[in-house]
């Protein structure tokens, strides 16, 4: 292996209280918020098609005309605990919200930059009141943070030059301040989700990714960071030049999942996908027609395909410049709540089943557990489920909300699971009971004599 000095500080899965709840909560809300929220994708008139949170690079516009938008941000349907409940109801276990976005407004009152939301005409600290009403209602919450920074006078894309340098240098002990400042004064925050950290300027000082990882982790042991934040001695990110994981996760499914045949290597470390639900908008859109608005039921199966590979999925909700959220966000947290509301077992405290994926849906399994979930999703024109056991197991029963299936063994390691349900109104789970094949071989012929 290369020596690195800025590459993956350990390898295998992280065992401690910390990181199994963050494992065992698999289903996460992801809050994009800020300025970006008041124009909503439209300038002058003029609707721009490409992600809201953009619109200030896509409508070019000055960051003097930008940053003023800060004297109009006053959201006074704002209401945390509303925001906390929509969650709670909807199944989340954490909630990641961006504490500051590639456009460098703050939503805290941080005392690093005047650029916060203490001078809008809001200035009640938006971040504690999220934290204080998520935990209340038992999520953890989690701060998305942006290196990339569009307001700050120091902030490089390269460094090219010596004033670069120092420049940047301030920049970076800036960015460091920040996050000493969040991870100190929100004391209960459980994980950093870093973004903007694809430039040159930052795989060039992959020490100062380290050092900030280090630094969140000793003012909060047990602090979990994700792998985007990290560059390595050679600018190598989210796998150092040795191919090892850097940080506690991977985070590099942005909008898009591992393949459930191809990707298996994912089952062997912890990772999260983050997902939007238009074809590309994380902040709010006011026109939703410009793109494809993906289905509750589309985006139910992303989590339940996420879980069935040993993944977290985050689920991202634009509200409004208002602090409101649009009905579609609204009726996707309602339907996928009511699904979680029966069938959350399934999907929380569960992972990688370690079995073949089959057509009709995905397996989940709670770890060490003998009882195997089926998430059917897609009935067969037979009827006929096909299972594929590994090892030592046989199937001794199928379960749906206290009906039994047939199983029918029909090779060796291989079932059909004869599921007679008719028309499926929504995904159903049938629960499999499995034990060794040897022991059950003996509980088998029990029952035969
Ligand atoms: C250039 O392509 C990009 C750049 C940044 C993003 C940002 C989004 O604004 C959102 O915050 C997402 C998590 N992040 C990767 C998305 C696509």
């Amino acid at each position: 292996p290369v020596p690195l000095r800025y590459g993956a500080q350990y390898t295998g899965m992280r065992t401690d209280e910390a990181m199994q709840q963050w494992r065992s909560h698999r289903f996460g809300q992801f809050i994009h918020w800020g300025l970006y929220a008041i124009p909503g994708g439209v300038w002058n008139g003029k609707t721009y098609n490409y992600a809201a949170e953009f619109l200030k690079s896509s409508a070019r516009i000055p960051t003097a005309t930008w940053d003023s938008l800060m004297y109009q941000f006053n959201p006074r349907e704002f209401d945390a605990r509303a925001w906390a409940k929509m969650a709670k109801q909807m199944g989340a276990r954490y909630m990641t919200i961006t504490t500051k976005h590639h456009e460098g407004f703050c939503l805290w009152p941080t005392k690093f930059t005047d650029f916060n939301i203490s001078n809008t005409p809001f200035r009640r600290d938006i971040l504690k009141e999220l934290v204080d009403a998520y935990n209340a209602e038992g999520i953890d919450v989690n701060f998305y943070y942006s290196v990339l920074d569009w307001h700050h006078p120091d902030w490089r894309y390269d460094i090219k030059s010596p004033e670069d340098s120092v420049a940047f240098r301030r920049f970076l002990d800036f960015a460091g301040n920040q996050l000493k400042e969040l991870a100190t004064n929100y004391p209960t925050v459980k994980a950093f989700w870093f973004d903007g950290t694809w430039d040159s300027s930052i795989k060039k000082n992959g020490w100062w990714t380290l050092e900030a990882e280090q630094m969140l982790k000793s003012v909060r042991p047990g602090m979990i960071v994700n792998s985007r934040l990290r560059a390595d001695d050679f600018g190598k990110r989210h796998f150092d030049s040795n191919n090892q994981l850097m940080g506690d996760y991977e985070s590099g499914y942005e909008r898009r999942l591992p393949n459930p045949v191809k990707d298996l290597q994912v089952t062997k470390w912890d990772w999260e996908a983050c997902m939007t639900v238009p074809e590309n908008q994380w902040g709010y859109h006011r026109d939703w027609t410009v793109s494809h608005v993906k289905s509750p039921l589309e985006l139910l199966e992303m989590l339940v395909h996420a879980t069935s590979m040993g993944g977290n999925f985050l689920l991202n909700f634009g509200p409004d410049g208002n602090g409101g959220f649009r009905n579609e966000e609204r009726h996707i947290a309602q339907f996928i709540g009511k699904w979680m509301e029966k069938n959350g077992p399934v999907i929380w405290d569960c992972g990688y089943a370690g079995w073949e994926k089959q057509d009709w849906g995905y397996f989940t399994r709670k770890n060490g557990s003998a009882h195997v979930n089926m998430i059917v999703f897609n009935k067969p024109v037979s009827g006929l489920l096909k299972v594929k056991v590994k090892g030592d197991v046989k199937i001794l029963s199928a379960k749906a909300g206290g009906k039994a299936y047939r199983v029918e063994e029909i090779a060796k390691n291989e079932y059909f699971i004869h599921f007679t349900d008719r028309k499926m109104t929504e995904p159903r789970v049938i629960v499999l009971e499995t034990a060794k094949a040897s022991e059950a071989a003996d509980k088998y012929q029990d029952a035969r004599t």
